[in-house]
């Protein structure tokens, strides 16, 4: 066993529910067996019930749970940063194009190197991705999630109109590619699978039977799609769905809507659509960089808290402008303060849990992951800011510990980012690099 001493922050409680949810140790230990956290507390209880333990002295920097990101694209990697056009521009400018090359096997290669060890070096524990509409390409990921390690529930995206010919498949291929892919990878290791069709603008009725089919035979697997994004695909949608009340409608009535389902964006809601949501108990994967960076609009969180809908967070990469969970809490905590009344006043706890805790419940792996409570996996990040950095002098002058972890959300980047654990496993240490000086005269 390994006893880790560090300074830690969690929330095992949800703070929108509970006005003590977050927890923290100024001085903790985390005693870890196997990769599982076996007793979480103070380090003097924990080193005086464990003396002979070997000590892993953490300190210096705020020891986290790992993030969960619950929206994250992995054939866009290298799209982040199209900035000046809205969602649809921006997919026929940018995203679909790249996405194309994905039938090339190097290329889908290379970048799911990219995609994950970008992830991990921000913090990212796990993750649920949008894999490419080539079923090589999504193997080919699920290859470098096992061999890295992260935790990764991804499936192959589904589509059959409106975005490009060399994208789009059929309702028996996406079920036959589906099957194949759930058969190899949902449940091995750290690997799941979810069900994906693009978004109901791109996906006939045929292709959304597919996907109910599939979830129909494979019943734990898990399903996410994109809803309620932009005005003008809302409007798309609602033209090519005459039968449909509204956007969530689509995924309802083909039964894609449940526990394990995680809708991203839902900036447009109606009430119907919000209450629809909570009857089936499905996630929003608030995406507030993406949001931003699109024009799409100001996510209305109140609104999904008081219909009872689970919330999480999501880096939209490559809508989204870049791996950081914590820059997603900032921006998250940006949107809300320019809403005035209608937003919500987010505090450091929302933030982190947010970026955790959340993230667990959308993908119900709040029994395993997301706190540091005794009986989760040891997934943490470490951060400890570069020497002599301007992140390190307001850290290391922070007057509490909850100062530190705002902070850490207002200035905090992958640069801060020390180690990773994953299960107990090292994934990531920074290698240090000469301290910058300034150039003197
Ligand atoms: N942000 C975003 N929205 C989408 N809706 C359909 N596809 C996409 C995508 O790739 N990114
Ligand atoms: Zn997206």
């Amino acid at each position: 066993m390994t006893l880790y001493r560090a300074t830690f922050l969690h929330t095992p409680v949800n703070p929108f529910h509970h006005s003590d949810a977050l927890k923290r140790e100024d001085d903790g230990g985390l005693l870890v067996q196997n990769g599982q956290i076996r007793e979480s507390g103070s380090f003097a209880d924990l080193k005086a019930a464990h003396p002979t333990e070997t000590v892993e002295d953490l300190r210096g920097g705020l020891l986290l749970p790992g993030f969960i990101d619950t929206h994250v694209h992995y054939p866009q990697v290298r799209v982040i940063g199209g900035l000046g056009v809205p969602l649809l521009d921006w997919l026929d400018k940018y995203a679909l194009p790249e996405e194309a090359r994905f039938g090339d096997s190097a290329h889908a290669a290379t970048v799911a190197r990219e995609f994950v060890s970008g992830l991990i070096s921000s913090g990212t524990t796990t993750a649920l991705v949008f894999g490419s509409h080539f079923a090589n390409a999504v193997d080919t990921l699920f290859q470098e999630t096992e061999r890295v390690g992260l935790r990764t529930v991804a499936g192959q995206v589904v589509s059959d109109r409106m975005l490009r010919p060399e994208l789009h498949t059929t309702p028996e291929r996406a079920y036959s590619e589906g099957k194949a892919l759930i058969e190899k990878w949902h449940g091995k290791g750290e690997n799941r699978y979810a069900v994906t069709p693009r978004f109901s603008l791109s996906a006939s009725e045929g292709i959304l039977e597919a996907c109910a089919a599939l979830m129909k035979e494979f019943p734990d697997v898990h399903f996410t799609s994109h809803s309620n994004e932009n005005l003008k695909e809302v409007e798309t949608v609602r033209q090519l769905f005459p039968k449909s009340r509204d956007y969530i409608d689509t995924y309802e009535q083909a039964g894609l809507l449940g526990r394990r389902s995680v809708l991203a964006h839902n900036v447009h809601m109606t009430g119907r659509e919000l209450s629809a949501m909570a009857t089936h108990s499905c996630t929003s994967a608030h995406c507030p960089c993406s949001n931003s960076a699109l024009g799409s609009g100001f996510f209305p969180l109140k609104r999904h808290l008081a219909a009872g809908v689970r919330v999480s967070l999501g880096t939209d990469v490559g809508g989204g402008t870049g791996f950081s969970m914590l820059k997603e809490g900032l921006q998250a905590y940006f949107m809300q303060q320019l809403l005035g009344d209608s937003g919500v006043a987010l505090e450091p706890s929302h933030l982190l849990y947010l970026a955790t805790r959340a993230g667990a419940e959308a993908l119900e792996m709040d029994g395993q992951i997301g706190d540091f409570s005794a009986g989760k996996a040891f997934d943490a990040s470490l951060f400890q800011p570069p020497e002599g950095s301007t992140m390190q002098a307001v850290l290391n002058n922070a007057h509490s510990t909850e100062r530190a972890l705002a902070s850490l959300f207002a200035g905090g980047t992958q640069a801060d980012v020390k180690r990773v654990w994953i299960g107990g496993k090292e994934v990531f240490s920074r290698r240090e690099t000469a301290q910058a000086e300034p150039v003197s005269a």
